[in-house]
C-alpha cells in the first residue's frame, strides 16, 4: 500500500469510526455488529502502525470512544475511565500474556472476570456514603448521573462495616437483567413502540433519561468490578474485590484467580457457553494482573491499561438465503415482519426465522428479495439480521416493498407519522386481532388464565364461543367438553392434536372462576386499551380507585395522572367512548371481576402442589424469564436448587442448555420437563 492510499483509508476509517461511536455513545444505537466494529478499528489501528506519522492525537485508537452530554453537569473524573484493549484470538492473548511476562519480574497471577455488557460507571464514596455517580464520558470527563444512580438497589447508598478508607471510588457496570430487559420489551409491544435492540442499549438509555422516578421504574442493577484509593488500601485486585462485597457492594462471584495462561484458556473455554446461564449479557471475559503494585509496573497507554485485556466471544453469525417475509397482525393491529430463512445451525439450534422490526429496519438494512443475510444470535432469544451480503444479490431481485393491506383481513394498512409500525384498522373484525385480545386477556400479567393458553383460544374463536373477553365468563362444561382440533405449531412445525377432556374443562372453568380474584388494575391491563400498558393500568389505579372513576375521567383529569400524556389520554377516552366496549365491560361487571382497588389478591397464584419437589431451571424460555419460574416454583411449595443431583425431581429445560447439565441430568435419570410441563404441573 503507497502511502497516499494509507492516508486516504485511514481517512475513511476515522470517519466512519467517529461517526460509528457517535451513533453508540449517544443514542445507544449500533448500525455494525460489535465484531465489525472492532475490525475496523483493527485495520485502522494496523494502519496507523505501519505509517505511524499518519497518526493523529485524535485519532479513534487514541481516545476512549464516548462523550459527555450536556443534560447533566460534568465532572472530571480523578482518575481517569479507560477502555479496554480487546482481543478475539487465543494467539493475541499469548502475546499480550508475554509482553505481562516481559516487563514483570518474578510471580504473578490473573484474575479472570465476566466481561458484563452493560454501561461503565464510576462512584465515589466519602464516609460510607454515596457521594456521586458518573459516566465514562471521554474518559477525562463524565456525567453526574448520580441521582439516577441512587435509584439502582444493588449500588449500597451506605456501606456495611467501619473498615473502608475515608474517600475511595468503586468502578462497576450499570446493566439490565435479561428478564426486566424482556418484561420491558413486552409492554413496549403491547402498546405498540418501538422495541429496544438489546439490553446493553436499554441500560444506556435508561441511565440518560431526566426523570429519576423512570429509571428507578426501570430496574437497573449493577455488578462492582473495580476499587481506586489513594493510598492504595490493598495489595491485590481480589482483596479488594472482597471487600467490596463485604461492604456490600454487588460483586459477581464468577470472578477467578488464574495463576497460568492455561488456566485462563480454560476460564474462558468454560464461560464461553455457561454465561447464557447468567441473568445479564456478557461479551467476553476480562484479564487482569491480580497485583496493585504490578499493574503500575505495567502502566497504561493513552486509551487503555497495559494490566488487562478483554477477550471476546465472537457473536455467533451465519449467513443464508432470505425466503420470505411473513407479516404478523398483533393485537393492536400493528404490523411485524418476520423474514423466513432457509434453514441454518447457528449455536446448535436451526434458524428458520428472524425478527425484523419494522419497515425502517428493512429499509436501514436494505433488503431486496431473495438475498443472503447475516443472522446473528446475541443474548436475545430471537435471532436478528444484522446485515446484507451485496454482493451475491441476484440480479433481477428488487427491494422489499413493505405490505400495503392487512394480510389477515385485506383491509388497506395505515401508517401514523412518526411512528414505526404500520396498523390495520380493522380493529373488530380482523382475526388475529380478535385472538390477540382475548390471548392478552388471559395473558399472565393481564387475568393470568394459564388453563386457557396454547392453541385454546384459536379452538374457542375457531368454534364460534368466544369473540370477546366477556364470554368467556359464559363458556358452560357442555360447550367446550369434546372440542377438539390438530394444531400446528408456527416455529417448530409440530402438530399436536388438542381436545378438551374431563380435566381439562374442569381447570379452564376453574382457571375462569380465578380471574374474578384479581386485582383491578391487572383487570385495567386485561382490557387491552392501546398504550395502557401494565405499569400505566398501576398509574391509573392509584387515582382513579374504580372504573367508573376512570370512565368520567375528563382530558385534562387523565392529563394530571403522572407519566398520562396526551396519546394515552387520548387512546382511554377513545376506547371509553365506544359503545361496544361500553356493553363489554357492564357484562365482565356482571360476571364479577374486580373493578375497584380494594379488593387486592396474590399476583401469583400459591398451592402446594409441588411441595416435596426439587427443580433446576437452566436456558433461556420462551414464555416466561427464570424468574417468574422461579417464583412460580416456590409460590407452589416447590423447592429451587442450585445443582443436579441424583435427588433432583426435576431439570427444567430452556433453549441453550448447556450440555454439560443435560448430559448429566440424562446420566441421572432426572425427569427432564419444559416451561410448558411445569405449567402442566400446576394445573394439576
Ligand atoms: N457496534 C457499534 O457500532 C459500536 C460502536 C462503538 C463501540 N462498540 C463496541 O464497544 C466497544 C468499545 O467500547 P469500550 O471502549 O467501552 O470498550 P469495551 O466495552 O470493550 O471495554 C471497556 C469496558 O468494559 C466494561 N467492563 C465490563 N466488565 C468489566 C470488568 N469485569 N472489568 C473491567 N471492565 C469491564 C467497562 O464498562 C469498560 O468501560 C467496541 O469494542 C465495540 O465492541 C460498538
Ligand atoms: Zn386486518
Amino acid at each position: 500500500m503507497t502511502e497516499q492510499e494509507a492516508a486516504a483509508r485511514i481517512s475513511e476509517l476515522s470517519a466512519r469510526i467517529h461517526h460509528l461511536n457517535h451513533q453508540y455513545y449517544q443514542y445507544s444505537v449500533s448500525e455494525v455488529s460489535d465484531y465489525e466494529f472492532d475490525m475496523l478499528l483493527e485495520e485502522l489501528n494496523k494502519l496507523e502502525k505501519d505509517f505511524s506519522h499518519l497518526r493523529t492525537p485524535n485519532s479513534p485508537t487514541q481516545r476512549v470512544g464516548g462523550s459527555i452530554t450536556k443534560n447533566f453537569p460534568t465532572v472530571v473524573h480523578k482518575y481517569p475511565m479507560l477502555s479496554l484493549g480487546n482481543t478475539y484470538s487465543e494467539e493475541e492473548l499469548r502475546e499480550f500474556h508475554n509482553r505481562v511476562q516481559k516487563v514483570l519480574e518474578g510471580d504473578y497471577e490473573y484474575v479472570c472476570e465476566q466481561k458484563f455488557d452493560g454501561v461503565a460507571i464510576s462512584l465515589t464514596y466519602q464516609n460510607g456514603e454515596l457521594v456521586r455517580g458518573v459516566t465514562r464520558g471521554d474518559g477525562t470527563r463524565g456525567d453526574d448521573i448520580t441521582a439516577n444512580v441512587r435509584t439502582i438497589k444493588t449500588i449500597p447508598l451506605k456501606l456495611h462495616g467501619h473498615d473502608y478508607p475515608a474517600e475511595f471510588e468503586v468502578r462497576g457496570e450499570v446493566f439490565m437483567p435479561f428478564s426486566v430487559f424482556e418484561a420491558l420489551n413486552a409492554e413496549r409491544e403491547d402498546i405498540g413502540e418501538m422495541l429496544l435492540a438489546n439490553p446493553r442499549n436499554a441500560a444506556s438509555g435508561t441511565l440518560k433519561l431526566q426523570d429519576s422516578g423512570q429509571v428507578a421504574r426501570r430496574k437497573l442493577s449493577c455488578y462492582a468490578y473495580g476499587f481506586l484509593s489513594t493510598p492504595m488500601a490493598f495489595e491485590t485486585h481480589a482483596e479488594a474485590l472482597a471487600a467490596l462485597k463485604k461492604w456490600g457492594f454487588n460483586v459477581s462471584d464468577t470472578y477467578q484467580k488464574c495463576g497460568t495462561l492455561e488456566e485462563v484458556l480454560a476460564y474462558i473455554k468454560l464461560w464461553e457457553n455457561n454465561r447464557f446461564e447468567l441473568p445479564i449479557a456478557t461479551d467476553g471475559i476480562v484479564i487482569k494482573v491480580n497485583s496493585f503494585h504490578q499493574q503500575e509496573e505495567l502502566g497504561y497507554t493513552a486509551k487503555s491499561p497495559r494490566w488487562a485485556i478483554a477477550y471476546k466471544y465472537k457473536a455467533m453469525s451465519a449467513a443464508t438465503r432470505l425466503r420470505d417475509i411473513q407479516y404478523q397482525v398483533g393485537r393492536t393491529g400493528a404490523v411485524t415482519p418476520v423474514a423466513l430463512l432457509n434453514p441454518v445451525l447457528l449455536a446448535g439450534t436451526t434458524v428458520k426465522r428472524a425478527s425484523l422490526h419494522n419497515a425502517n429496519e428493512i429499509l436501514r438494512l436494505d433488503i431486496y428479495t431473495g438475498d443472503i443475510v447475516y443472522v446473528e444470535k446475541g443474548g436475545e432469544i430471537i435471532p436478528k439480521i444484522t446485515g446484507v451480503d451485496k454482493s451475491q444479490r441476484l440480479p433481477d431481485s428488487q427491494p422489499i416493498q413493505y405490505l400495503d393491506t392487512c394480510p389477515a383481513c385485506n383491509t388497506p394498512l395505515v401508517r401514523t407519522e412518526g411512528e414505526a409500525h404500520h396498523y390495520c384498522p380493522n380493529e373488530k373484525g380482523c382475526p388475529p386481532q380478535i385472538k390477540g385480545k382475548l390471548e392478552h386477556f388471559i395473558s399472565r400479567n393481564a387475568l393470568n388464565i394459564m388453563s386457557l393458553g396454547e392453541g385454546k383460544i384459536d379452538l374457542l374463536f375457531e368454534k364460534g364461543l368466544v369473540t370477546t373477553p366477556d364470554q368467556f365468563y359464559d363458556l358452560t362444561h357442555e360447550q367446550l367438553f369434546g372440542l377438539s382440533k390438530v394444531y400446528t405449531d408456527e416455529k417448530s412445525g409440530k402438530t399436536r392434536t388438542i381436545s378438551f377432556g374431563q380435566k381439562t374443562v374442569d381447570n379452564i372453568l376453574a382457571g375462569i372462576q380465578k380471574s374474578k380474584e384479581a386485582p383491578f388494575d391487572r383487570v385495567l391491563f386485561a382490557l387491552g386499551i392501546r398504550f395502557v400498558g401494565s405499569t400505566v393500568a398501576r398509574k391509573l389505579v392509584q387515582h382513579f380507585a374504580s372504573i367508573e372513576a376512570l370512565q368520567q375521567a375528563s382530558y385534562e383529569q387523565l392529563i394530571q395522572v403522572p407519566e398520562i400524556g396526551d396519546r394515552i389520554a387520548l387512546s382511554i377516552l377513545a376506547w371509553f367512548s365506544d359503545p361496544a366496549n361500553q356493553a363489554m365491560l357492564l357484562r365482565l361487571q356482571a360476571a364479577g371481576l374486580q373493578f375497584s382497588q380494594e379488593k387486592a389478591a396474590a399476583t401469583i397464584p400459591q398451592s402446594d402442589r409441588l411441595a416435596g419437589f426439587s427443580f433446576v431451571i437452566s436456558g433461556v424460555f420462551e414464555n416466561h424469564s427464570r424468574e417468574e419460574l422461579q417464583d412460580l416454583i416456590t409460590a407452589n411449595g416447590g423447592k429451587m436448587v442450585s445443582s443436579i443431583s441424583k435427588k433432583l425431581s426435576y431439570l427444567v429445560a430452556g433453549d441453550k442448555m448447556g450440555p454439560a447439565k443435560l448430559e448429566k441430568a440424562t446420566e441421572l435419570g432426572i425427569k427432564i420437563i419444559s416451561e410448558n410441563d411445569l405449567i402442566e404441573l400446576l394445573a394439576k
